[in-house]
């Protein structure tokens, strides 16, 4: 079972924080956006534009299942993993870590020309939506929620390895 999953809409730094956290916790980090583009050859960017977000949104509820079952260590999902029925039943068994981020610190973080599908056209107005539709599903699904605005990446995976050891876990 994995130590700890990371949660939250995109440029809440589940990637980077992941890293840095599996790196402070000595374990490995498994980030489901990158399975999902080694086993189809291309990019997430480009599944969304050739399949459609149906189609990726199935194969990436496949793939959180198998990261879920398989890994040991740190867990990232992609930001809309937990839209999927299946994933929100299965993350009842784990320790979930919603990194919230507010409009403004996720704009900058994932650039205006941000090449993110879902973003495109209109990067703050699709951000702030974003925000607003799923802050309720990752609350729903976390057992702590760690806020990262105006915080570095390192501060917030830092702030999560002292949760992890000092309370008892799933
Ligand atoms: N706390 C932070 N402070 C400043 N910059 C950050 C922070 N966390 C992440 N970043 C930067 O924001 C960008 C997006 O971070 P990251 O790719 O980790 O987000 P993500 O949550 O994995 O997004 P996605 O859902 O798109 O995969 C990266 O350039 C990263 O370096
Ligand atoms: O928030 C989202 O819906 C997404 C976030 C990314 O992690 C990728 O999974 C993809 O760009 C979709
Ligand atoms: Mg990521």
């Amino acid at each position: 079972m994995p130590a700890v999953v990371l949660v939250g809409p995109m440029g809440a730094g589940k990637s980077t924080v992941g890293a840095l956290l599996a790196s402070r916790l000595g374990l490995a980090l498994r980030d489901t956006d990158d399975d999902i583009a080694a086993a189809a050859g291309k990019s997430v960017q480009d599944i969304f534009v050739d399949e459609g977000e149906e189609h990726f949104r199935a194969v990436e509820a496949e793939a959180v299942a198998a990261a879920l079952a398989e890994h040991d260590g740190v867990v990232s999902l992609g930001g809309g993993a937990v839209l999927a029925d299946q994933t929100r039943i299965l993350l009842k068994e784990h320790t979930v870590v919603y990194l919230r981020v507010g409009v403004a610190d996720a704009v900058k973080r994932v650039g205006l020309g941000s090449g993110r599908p879902l973003l495109l056209g209109n990067v703050r107005g699709r951000i702030k939506a974003l925000l607003e539709e799923r802050a309720p599903i990752y609350e729903s699904v976390a057992t702590l929620t760690v806020d990262t605005d105006s915080r570095s990446a390192d501060d917030v995976a830092a702030e999560i390895a002292t949760a992890l050891t000092t309370t008892e876990q799933k």
